[in-house]
């Protein structure tokens, strides 16, 4: 809202459903489970200003609703185990749906289970899984209604909370020493961060459904030929997760920021459809306590 003197108007409005609970078991015929754990938000924009400056509730789909609307696709879409697949699903189904709906934002946040491997198993387990790990996939995608036939759409993934320590292979030094300094100059340190990842994919169009049941959303059948792009997305975060952890174990950092650099660098090159990557690298800190007083050098590795 903005206020002038003599009236207030309505400048945007966007309402929706923060963290719907999903979880979904896609069990195939050869006894294989496959399984999800999603935390979805889906908010929305179009005509609906009236509910906001004239109390009018017709153009209002209840937030209620939108989480039905989460339960049910989640349980019907083919495209559940691929979270930016699902998230274009749900958007579209939407906007499709609404016909006063113009945009439709979605943010998937996925947790992660990965098949226990039993001992004396060489396959891991077809319907036990285990949280390896507290890091998470988090998707965001921006479904617009561009010309009716079409939608135009933004995706981005990336992880969040990824922990990592290295206990060498990371030096600090060279850095501005003025007054302010009081930061010692390192060859060798302990470096942890949390690692927070965001890649853009390329916008994509998605044609509007004509299915009366609007399920009709459908991507390319050959993944083959879309190697790095959002058709390949669980390969493209794969890749992701693994160069990350890869490069941070192995570079001989001499900064967060040098060694971020080459993380972004990777994503980049590695996946063909992927335009942009923004990693944030809190340094976690880990300073050795001086023992000089008691005669114990505790400073040097
Ligand atoms: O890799 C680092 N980059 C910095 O900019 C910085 N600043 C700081 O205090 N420690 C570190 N470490």
């Amino acid at each position: 809202m903005s206020a002038h003197t003599a009236d207030v108007v309505l400048t945007t409005a966007r309402y929706g459903k923060d963290k719907v609970r999903v979880f979904r078991v896609k069990r195939e015929s050869d006894g294989v489970h496959y399984i999800v754990e999603y935390n979805v938000t889906l908010l929305i924009e179009g005509d609906i200003d009236v509910s906001y400056t004239k109390a009018d509730n017709s153009v209002v789909v209840a937030t209620d609703s939108m989480k039905n609307i989460t339960y049910y696709l989640a349980k019907v879409s083919d495209y559940i185990l691929v979270p930016e697949h699902f998230a274009l699903h749900l958007g579209t189904h939407v906007l499709s749906k609404y016909a006063h709906l113009h945009k439709a934002s979605i943010t998937i946040e996925q947790l992660r289970w990965t098949r226990i491997t039993v001992s004396g198993q060489d396959k891991p387990h077809t319907h036990a899984f285990h949280r390896d790990g507290d890091d998470k996939r988090v998707i965001q995608v921006v479904l617009e209604k561009t010309d009716g036939k079409s939608l135009s759409a933004k995706v981005t993934a990336g992880i969040a909370d990824l922990l990592v320590l290295k206990s060498t292979g990371s030096a600090f030094e060279g850095f501005i020493r003025d007054e302010y300094t009081t930061l010692v100059e390192v060859p060798d340190r302990i470096l942890s961060t949390s690692v927070d990842l965001e890649y853009h994919f390329a916008p994509v169009s998605i044609p509007v459904p004509t299915d009366p049941k609007l399920l009709d959303f459908s991507i390319p059948k050959n993944l083959g030929e879309v190697k790095g792009t959002v058709w390949d997305a669980l390969s493209v975060a794969e890749r992701a997760r693994q160069c990350t952890l890869d490069l941070f174990a192995t570079d001989e950092s001499a900064s967060v920021q040098a060694t971020l650099f080459k993380m972004g660098e990777r994503v980049i090159t590695e996946n063909a459809g992927v335009d942009q990557a923004t990693y944030k690298l809190p340094n976690k800190h880990y300073i050795p306590v001086d023992m000089n007083y008691l005669g114990v050098d505790n400073l040097t590795p």
